[in-house]
């Protein structure tokens, strides 16, 4: 948290609410960008008793958004470096695909160390990972 040290100019520089729009030169703006808090409010603070599953990238939430949409929260774990290649990826595969057997991803979350994807939520979810991975070889059909 900043405190009354830093001179008003060095917080402009380092905005924390500041959103890139590319990452790796892959532009975002077809992706809605959700703050940290709308995400800790939709999660109740990531309680764990809206812990919903645990996939290679990280911890998934269950969420309700303000608008009483409800939401599968994937956070991405500290550190994991296959997860920050499948953040890009699934941002650039998913957010151009509608599929009625995909979720929508609904948006994400790049703020500070945050890297969080905001999905639809399903009550039970369509695909396994080997029927996620050959739907990808195959081209989206
Ligand atoms: N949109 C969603 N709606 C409901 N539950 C979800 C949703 N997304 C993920 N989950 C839950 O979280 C778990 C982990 O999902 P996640 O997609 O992170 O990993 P995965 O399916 O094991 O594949 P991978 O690790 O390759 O991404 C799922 O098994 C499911 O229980």
């Amino acid at each position: 948290m900043s405190c009354g040290c830093f001179g008003a100019s060095t917080l402009k520089k380092k905005s924390p609410s500041h959103t890139p729009n590319e990452i790796d030169g892959y532009p975002l703006d077809n992706v809605k960008h959700f703050s940290d808090k709308e995400l800790r409010l939709a999660t109740d603070n990531y309680h764990p008793s809206n812990k919903i599953g645990r996939g290679g990238f990280g911890t998934v939430y269950k969420g309700t958004l303000k608008d009483g949409r409800q939401v599968a929260v994937k956070t991405l774990s500290a550190g994991s470096r296959q997860g920050v290649r499948e953040f890009l990826t699934e941002i650039k595969t998913i957010s151009n695909v509608k599929h009625p057997n995909l979720v929508e991803l609904v948006g994400c979350c790049i703020q500070g160390p945050n890297r969080i994807l905001v999905y639809e939520h399903k009550g039970y979810k369509h695909k396994t990972r080997l029927e996620k991975k050959i739907y990808y070889l195959h081209g989206h059909c």
